[in-house]
């Protein structure tokens, strides 16, 4: 804390800070003394900022009272005890991670010191956080909304202005700082990126993978092994699950090098082995591992496993004492070896088919394994459709649902049985029929029910597929087979989200180990709302326990909250999109709307999919859903208007493409006049609109154009989908997802070709704009040796280091396969440079000891079939959006009454035209006002802010490459 000037009558200058990254509480309570602080002194100019690794900083002027000067020189030190007196910059990092749950708590201390701005209106940001590099320059603005960070990328050369302003309105602050392009959001969300340690104090980590396989597992061992690498300590794997620890040796417990784990991401299943081990349930296994471990020298365990494997690393941490007790008496490890393994440190990563742990939202493998089944249902649809049958199609997950509902949202399914949801025998015959034969007396000539293997009716007896086949035959009469779909599910290679899951939880599982000491509790590594966190893993199995036992009292309701956080949402928007008009409408007469929806841009995964949910979800609800076709120019030109129907929208969910018609023409474009027309014509109650930024656009000039047309003064929302990721105000698109998949699947092939041909490399092309987030996240899940995207550049001195690494990497691999190398390019990343140019000066570079091609997966970024994951959220988001312009209806209403000049400058009203977005796991709405005003980089088609620049690091540093700063 520094007093620049000493504290007299009048107005003095003091300079406080906290160091947040110590201590939480600590930082709280220097709130509290600071707040304690205003109630002497009065402060004119008050700056509350958040240094470059989480550290909170405030700087006042204080006015100080002659009579108060003592108190406040008193409450000065108090300040000063709970702050941390080290030298600081010594130790502040380049990366800003924080935690966002902190953040939010200390907003509440932080509000009361508000700090206006000019740049944005204060009913929008009551506050600003400042990023404060270690000199103490403003790198970055915040908002304490949305607790996010902004900094500048280290290649930048553009100048960006920062300015704030006192209470008065005069300037405070005005800053350039250099920003390439963008700024680049650092939140909570990703693990952070190892520091290299030493080799001083080398730790051994080893690795086991359990139970039944899933696909990601691999992904999973790569990240641990490496990150273990990169922290300079040894990496082991020990092979076959829990056997090789009850067999223990260097055959089952290996040590392993940075090489051995090559290629491991792109492969399916588990390459060090797995079991299901009886021994390991008793406690001579256990007894048995302890010794094998202690013996080859292992300090930390990473299971990677399902509920079974981490109940049994939970039973295995809480029994070391007495079982390295029992190892010393009976002289099976020495005194030196019993005083140095004394704690076990072990770490779980979930990896299961089945989505059944507690704790965390999404298990390695369970979305590959959702895959599997999509596509199995989509095969079985044309063969159903053929015949005009029936098909009972059984699913895993043992006790769990999870599998079962989402893959019945993904493909539409007619009917569903899980565990979670039980129901008596009549009950459930009474319903499956009633729904599958209305479906069927609307021309469905396919029936898809699909049983999870847990399933079970209310008295708990297990409902097989041979029950539902028996009763879609004796009541129905339907042709009717059964398909159990089997091992099928775990197999193949894993889905992109399973790839970046298991390589994020890798390196954090790695972070976790090497910060625990003997009081830190053993960590589970889960995904909560999109964050990468860690969670106690005896709670953990609690919990996961607790759903069981809940089942077996039948208290299903208990069961279900124990599950990921969307279970139930997803459970009522199955039941709600499923049965559709069948049954009584659920709103009254009155509360019934028109509600228009368009595509606009270019097509994406998942638009059928939200097209038919929304239609779906208004017809049960009573709204009548309409449907614009070809855009806003099929509407302005050819009246292309119709409401929407059942029947015609039968496998819409499951369809790629877009059923409506897509393209990139804006209202005004097309004509502002005719399209207020038709929307006055029809009276439409609501719009939905889904697309990537042309959509965007659209949004923003029917909510300007309010004022002079007031068939826009209604509810308007944008369910954002493109591939490129790049609509302001989500994290996610729908589409982002299919293109991942898409690309992904590309260059496991280009890097198989590359890999045969040996000394090849290709430079892939990727899609999306100025948004290098799929050639990123591609980077990270196909192990690629470099990407270059928008927000970077290429500089020559970069591209000259990976084309050395590339040569180093190809003298390393001294022929042997799997040394395939794959160099992402954006195509906006260079104007100068094509991937062919690419390809070309590597090809010169590398002086025939090795050479580059260009490969363009163009258009097939766009994807066929929307992958599961697209085609759920494309429900989620559309149901989201029919209750937004439900709930929308009573304030533009009174707006519309209250004056005939539309005053879309009012908040609420304004917020009646929104996009919706998916933060973390949280649906979120911004009005289009706000995002289009203040957190759009309008010119270059992105939001200001984004969040994905952790996943460029770990990337990289799974490769190896180096960075020129
Ligand atoms: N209660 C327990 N005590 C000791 N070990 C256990 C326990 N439960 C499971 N294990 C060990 O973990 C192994 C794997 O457990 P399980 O077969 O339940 O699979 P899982 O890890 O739940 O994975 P998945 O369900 O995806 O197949 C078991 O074979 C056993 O060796
Ligand atoms: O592969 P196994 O041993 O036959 O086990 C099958 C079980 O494993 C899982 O695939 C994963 O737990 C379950 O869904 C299924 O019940
Ligand atoms: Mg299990």
């Amino acid at each position: 804390m520094t007093i620049n000037t000493p504290l007299v009558n009048g107005t003095s200058y003091c300079t406080v800070t906290a160091y947040s990254n110590d201590s939480f509480e600590k930082t709280v309570e220097f709130y509290t003394r600071f707040l304690e602080l205003e109630q002497l002194a009065e402060f004119s100019n008050k700056e509350a900022a958040i240094l470059s690794n989480g550290i909170i900083s405030i700087k006042v002027s204080l006015s100080v009272d002659a009579a108060k000067q003592s108190a406040v020189e008193e409450q000065i030190k108090q300040l000063e005890s709970v702050t941390k007196t080290k030298d600081w910059r010594s130790q502040v990092s380049q990366t800003l991670v924080f935690n966002t749950s902190d953040i939010f708590s200390l907003q509440d201390a932080l509000s009361t010191l508000e700090y206006p701005s000019q740049s944005y209106p204060s009913s929008i940001n009551p506050m600003e956080l400042y990023t404060i590099d270690p000199l103490g320059n403003i790198i970055g603005v915040t908002s304490t909304k949305n607790a996010v960070s902004i900094k500048p990328t280290k290649s930048s050369n553009s100048p960006v202005s920062v300015s704030s302003t006192n209470t008065d309105g005069s300037l405070s602050k005005n800053h350039s700082f250099t920003d390439l392009s963008y700024r680049m959001k650092t939140t909570d969300a990703y693990p952070s990126l190892p520091n290299k340690t030493t080799t001083a104090g080398k730790k051994s980590i080893a690795v086991m993978t359990s139970g039944g396989d899933a696909q990601g597992m691999n992904s999973n061992v790569r990240a641990i092994v490496r990150s273990t690498l990169f922290k300079g300590c040894r990496s082991f794997v020990v092979m076959e699950g829990y056997e090789g620890l009850v067999k223990g040796g260097p055959e089952y417990i290996k040590e392993v090098s940075w090489e051995d784990v090559r290629g491991w991401s792109t492969e399916g299943g588990t390459n060090i082995g797995t079991a299901r081990c009886l021994e390991f349930r008793q406690r001579e296994g256990r007894l048995l591992g302890a010794q094998h471990l202690i013996e080859a020298g292992v300090d930390a365990l990473i299971v990677c496993g399902g509920d079974g494997s981490l109940t049994g690393a939970d039973l295995f941490r809480s029994e070391w004492p007495s079982l390295i007790k029992e190892l010393v008496d009976t002289n099976r490890i020495s005194q030196e070896q019993f005083q140095r393994y004394q704690h076990l440190n072990i770490c779980g990563t979930v990896g299961s088919i089945d989505n059944d742990m507690s704790t965390t939202d999404a298990t390695i493998g369970a979305y590959s394994a959702l895959d599997r089944i999509c596509t199995a249902i989509d095969y079985v649809e044309a063969t159903a459709n053929s015949h005009s049958r029936a098909f009972v199609v059984e699913v895993m997950g043992r006790n769990c649902g999870w599998l079962a509902l989402l893959a019945g949202i993904a493909t539409s399914a007619d009917y569903i049985f899980i565990p979670e949801k039980p129901a008596t025998s009549s009950e459930w015959q009474d319903q499956m029929c009633d729904i599958v034969a209305k479906h069927r007396a609307r021309g469905k000539r396919t029936t898809i029910v699909i049983v999870a293997e847990g399933a079970i009716s209310a008295d708990l007896t297990p409902i097989s597929p041979a029950d539902v086949h028996k009763v879609l035959v004796d009541r129905l009469g339907l042709d009717t087979r059964i398909t159990t779909l089997g091992h099928v599910q775990r197999g193949g290679t894993a889905v992109a989200y399973d790839r970046m899951l298991a390589t994020l939880q890798g390196v954090e599982a790695v972070n976790a180990v090497l910060e625990s000491n003997p009081d830190t509790p053993s960590p589970l590594i889960a995904i909560n709302e999109n964050k990468i966190v860690r969670k106690p893993l005896v709670e953990s199995v609690r919990l996961t326990k607790s759903v069981a036992e809940a089942i077996q009292a039948k208290d299903f309701k208990k069961a279900m909250s124990l599950r990921d956080t969307e279970f139930v949402e997803h459970l009522n928007n199955f039941m709600a999109i499923n049965s559709a008009d069948h049954n009584e409408a659920l709103l009254p007469a009155d509360k019934r709307l028109k509600i228009a929806i368009v595509n606009v841009g270019a097509p994406a995964g998942g638009i059928n999919s939200a097209v038919y949910s929304m239609a779906t979800y208004c017809m049960s609800q009573g709204h009548k859903p309409y449907a614009i076709y070809n855009g806003w120019s099929g509407l302005a030109r050819h009246e292309s208007v119709r409401s929407l129907k059942w029947e015609d929208m039968i496998g819409w969910q499951s369809r790629g493409g877009s059923e409506l018609g897509t393209n990139r023409a804006t209202p005004k474009d097309a004509d502002m006049g005719m399209i207020a027309y038709y929307f006055q014509k029809y009276q439409f109650d609501g719009l939905v609109i889904v697309g990537g930024f042309e959509a965007f656009e659209s949004l923003h000039q029917l909510e300007r154009a309010r004022d002079s047309y007031p068939a826009f003064r209604i509810p308007m929302v944008l369910i954002p989908a493109t591939l490129s990721n790049n609509v302001p105000g989500t994290e996610y698109s729908l589409g982002s997802d299919t293109a991942l998949n898409a690309l992904m699947e590309y260059c496991d092939v280009v890097k198989q070709s590359a890999a045969s041909t040996r000394g090849r490399a290709f430079v892939v092309d990727v899609q999306g704009g100025n948004s290098g987030y799929l050639a990123t996240c591609a980077s990270l899940v196909v192990g690629a040796h470099a990407s270059y995207v928008p927000e970077e550049g290429i500089s020559l001195e970069q591209l000259s280091q990976d084309i050395e690494n590339l040569a180093e990497a190809f003298d390393r691999s001294e022929g042997r396969n799997g040394f395939g190398k794959l160099i992402l390019k954006s195509t906006n990343a260079s104007n100068a440079l094509t991937a062919e140019d690419l390809a070309r000066v590597i090809t010169a570079e590398a002086k025939g000891q090795f050479d580059a091609k260009a490969a363009y997966p163009g258009h097939v970024q766009q994807g066929g079939l929307p992958s599961p994951i697209d085609r759920t959220r494309a429900t989620r988001f559309a149901i989201r959006a029919v209750d937004f312009i439900e709930n929308q209806q009573d304030t533009i209403r009174s707006a519309r009454e209250a004056n005939d000049d539309f005053t879309a400058d009012d908040k609420a009203v304004s917020g009646t035209a929104a996009v919706l977005g998916v933060k973390g796991s949280h649906v979120v709405y911004t009005s289009i006002r706000q995002l289009y005003d203040y957190e759009t980089e309008i010119s270059k088609r992105m939001p200001k802010v984004i969040h994905w620049e952790q996943i460029r690091a770990i990337a990289d540093h799974l490769v190896g490459r180096k960075r020129v700063d």
